[in-house]
């Protein structure tokens, strides 16, 4: 089923025309990877579909209808938001982080239920931090905070999830947890979406990927038709060799430089 439509937006920050009519259908289960060179509006999208930065035109609809339509609770109740590069200078607790996932679901002026605890443990046990449940937020570190906001968004319990870069600052085991749990999730129907730098991960994972260049979506499809070394060369201008992995049953991407080129 739709989930989740971006329909022809376009957006303009300042002067700077940042999206360019990007349209991308998401559907259950989708895993949806958006790849694209530094500045080419991945974050700037990931935002616009979430709700947290208007366009100016086109659409985003949630379940068929404008997301703009929707109060901002209940957009936290659908989709659950990973930023990029967070850091945090309160002196939170990670459980008390964590357990902010479930606000979405708490009535106003009420407190956090037995239940709300559970959920937000199972996260940290997914998310393999329940050791750092009683740490400062503060006093992690960069891959830790990232693990302690993803498990935050899992608390949220949405069907949709939003990354932007969620493993960029995890060790090559946690970027394969983390990634490896999104992917069962898409089992169980949970729609995601996440900006990823690397283009291996990308294609092993995701069932989908758009690559975006210069705000616009210069292909978008499975990863055997969108990781192409002229797609490649068009958005990233590097060479590269692909080939299929029979191991981890994926596409690979080998960028070359051009010395590599020029002394072949
Ligand atoms: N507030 C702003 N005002 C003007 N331009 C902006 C603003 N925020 C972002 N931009 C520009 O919009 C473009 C897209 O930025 P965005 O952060 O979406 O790119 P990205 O693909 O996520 O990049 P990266 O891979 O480096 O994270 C960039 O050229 C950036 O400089």
């Amino acid at each position: 089923m739709e989930k989740l439509t971006s329909k022809q937006i376009s957006l303009h920050l300042g002067n700077k025309h940042v999206l360019k009519n990007v349209s991308v259908t998401a559907h259950d289960g989708d895993f949806i990877g958006l790849i694209g060179p530094n500045g080419s509006g991945k974050s700037t999208w990931l935002k616009a579909v979430s709700g947290l930065v208007p366009y100016q035109n086109g659409s985003v609809t949630l379940k068929g209808k404008e997301i703009t339509t929707y109060p901002t609770k209940d957009i936290a109740k659908m989709i659950g938001y990973v930023p990029q590069n967070t850091s945090l200078n309160f002196d939170f607790l990670v459980r008390d982080i964590v357990l902010m996932g479930r606000h979405p679901h708490i009535p106003r002026f009420g407190l956090e239920s037995a239940i709300d605890y559970k959920i937000a443990e199972q996260a940290m046990q997914q998310t393999n931090i329940i050791h750092l449940a009683y740490r400062y937020a503060n006093q992690l570190s960069g891959g830790q905070l990232q693990l302690v906001l993803i498990a935050k968004a899992l608390a949220q319990e949405t069907n949709i999830l939003i990354l932007d870069e969620p493993t960029s600052a995890l060790d090559i085991n946690r970027q394969l947890q983390v990634l490896g749990l999104l992917k069962q999730l898409t089992q169980k129907g949970v729609t995601i979406i996440a900006a990823l730098h690397d283009l291996n991960l990308a294609a092993r994972f995701c069932n989908q990927l758009v690559l975006l260049t210069n705000g616009a979506v210069l292909a978008a499809g499975t990863p055997e038709t969108v990781l192409t070394s002229d797609h490649i060369y068009k958005s990233y201008d590097v060479h590269s060799s692909i080939r299929y992995d029979s191991l981890i049953r994926a596409y690979y991407v080998t960028a070359l430089s051009h010395k590599t080129i020029l002394t072949k």
